[in-house]
């Protein structure tokens, strides 16, 4: 029923939608048109043209926490049961400059001699879950591809489902991704993050024992008595090293986020879709907060990370590419939670990729899964730098991390103090 009505939601917008697909690591944009009597359609495509067949599978679900489980599973489920000349890529579609409007899927390109084995699991697919499948196919001059919407069992408008022919799009003025992030990727208030957590909780037991631990409200507007302090930077700059001294020195509580209560939960969570992880991360930093509200009414307060990492991270994996695909300078992607306590100063620790991987190799621990790929993939480091340095309200101080650990301390306690009166 929920697939049926979506289907109804999105069948009338299908002319309008651009559709993104990354062919040999360069995202592609195409939309669909009616050819009319006369016409020349550009030829596209030229891409795949070794590829007879094509498809696409979008998820559509009206269900948002069923739609994110869905797409992770989807791969796995396709991977599982494809014959392996089947090329799998990720894939979306969106109406430009249209808020949430962002739907996820694949592109299969079929080598295969046969169709029938690959058309066999869609047909299989569309029976049970909730997806869409369409299929390309090339006209006779091996130009032109049409579309084709597969009609879907339970719902009579698809039925109606016409051909289309693929023309190519231009590029969108930002990375279709960001049109998803407000209350997807990085959530804006206690509510929404929890929203989420309530919702899952049939799926994924811990999520009830996580909105268990949670103040009832948020700490808002209430301004601490010391100061807090929120140290950011990736992995191995030197936070616990920088934050242990601070605490030391400036007789502080330190306070690591996410709280370690929820450290028994972390492993689970980092498991789970962007939408749950996300949620989850978001969470931390209101429980983060009420320890922080606390402390701060008898000692200044150094926090070990907070929104920052969750905001930055969140922002840099949803999007792709080069960190000029972020949401623009300014964008209310960056602004900070009204209900979250707001620290005195955040400061950022930056430091010289070189640099950061020989303390990573120094300090040789387990790393989580995103921060290998941290070192493997310069372009989300550069993404997640970039994003740390957008948010605002309150908008972080870089520091250089690269001069020995007490040259550091004394260059973030001269901010501290120009900035806290300590
Ligand atoms: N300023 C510095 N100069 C050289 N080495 C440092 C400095 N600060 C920290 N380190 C070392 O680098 C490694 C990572 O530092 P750490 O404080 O654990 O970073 P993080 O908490 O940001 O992951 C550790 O082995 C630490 O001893
Ligand atoms: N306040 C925080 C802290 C971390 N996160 C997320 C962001 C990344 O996905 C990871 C990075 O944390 P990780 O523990 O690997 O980093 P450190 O080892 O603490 O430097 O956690 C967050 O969302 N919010």
């Amino acid at each position: 029923m929920a697939m049926a009505r979506r289907a109804m939601s999105l069948l009338p917008q299908w002319p309008s939608r651009v559709f993104s697909v990354e062919l040999d690591g360069a995202p592609f944009y195409f939309a669909i048109q009616e050819k009319h009597r006369g016409e020349e359609v550009p030829p596209v495509f030229q891409r795949v043209q070794e590829y007879y067949r094509c498809y696409s599978l979008f998820v559509c679900s009206s269900d948002r926490i069923r739609r994110a489980m869905f797409y992770a599973e989807l791969k796995d489920k396709l991977l599982r049961d494809l014959p392996p000349e089947c090329d799998l890529s990720p894939m979306s579609s969106f109406l430009p400059n249209v808020k949430d409007s962002l739907i996820k899927g694949y592109f299969l390109k079929d080598n295969s001699d046969s169709s029938s084995p690959i058309e066999r699991v869609l047909r299989d697919l569309i029976q049970r879950d909730p997806v869409f499948v369409c299929s390309y196919l090339r006209g006779d001059n091996c130009q032109l591809w049409t579309q084709h919407l597969w009609p879907h069992t339970g719902s009579q408008v698809m039925e109606k489902s016409k051909e289309y022919y693929v023309v190519p799009s231009e590029a969108p003025e930002y990375h279709p991704a960001t049109l998803n992030i407000i209350n997807s990727d990085v959530f804006y208030s206690l509510e929404e993050a929890c929203d989420v957590l309530k919702k899952c909780g049939d799926i994924i037991p811990e999520a009830t024992s996580i909105l268990e631990l949670l103040p009832s409200r948020a700490q808002a507007r209430s301004k601490p008595d010391f100061p807090v302090i929120v140290i950011e930077g990736l992995d191995a700059t030197g936070k616990t090293t920088l934050t242990k001294s601070l605490r030391d020195i400036l007789r502080a509580v330190l306070v690591p986020c996410p709280p370690q209560c929820l450290y028994p939960w972390r492993a689970r969570f980092d498991k789970e879709p962007p939408l749950i992880r996300r949620a989850f991360y978001a969470l931390g930093n209101y429980i983060t907060a009420e320890q922080i509200g606390q402390e701060a009414m008898k000692t200044p307060v150094i926090v070990d990370r907070f929104w920052h990492s969750t905001a930055a991270y969140a922002i840099a994996t949803a999007v792709s590419g080069p960190p000029c695909n972020l949401p623009a300078v300014g964008s209310e992607v960056y602004n900070w939670p009204s209900d979250l306590l707001q620290p005195n100063l955040v400061v950022l620790l930056t430091l010289d990729p070189e640099e950061r991987k020989r303390r990573l190799m120094n300090r040789g621990q387990g790393k989580t899964v995103e921060e290998q790929e941290l070192d493997h993939n310069r372009l989300f480091r550069l993404r997640v730098e970039e994003a740390y340095q957008r948010i605002s309200g309150p908008a972080c101080v870089t520091v250089d991390a690269s001069p020995s650990a007490d040259q550091v301390l004394q260059q973030v306690l001269l901010l501290i103090r120009g900035k806290c009166h300590l």
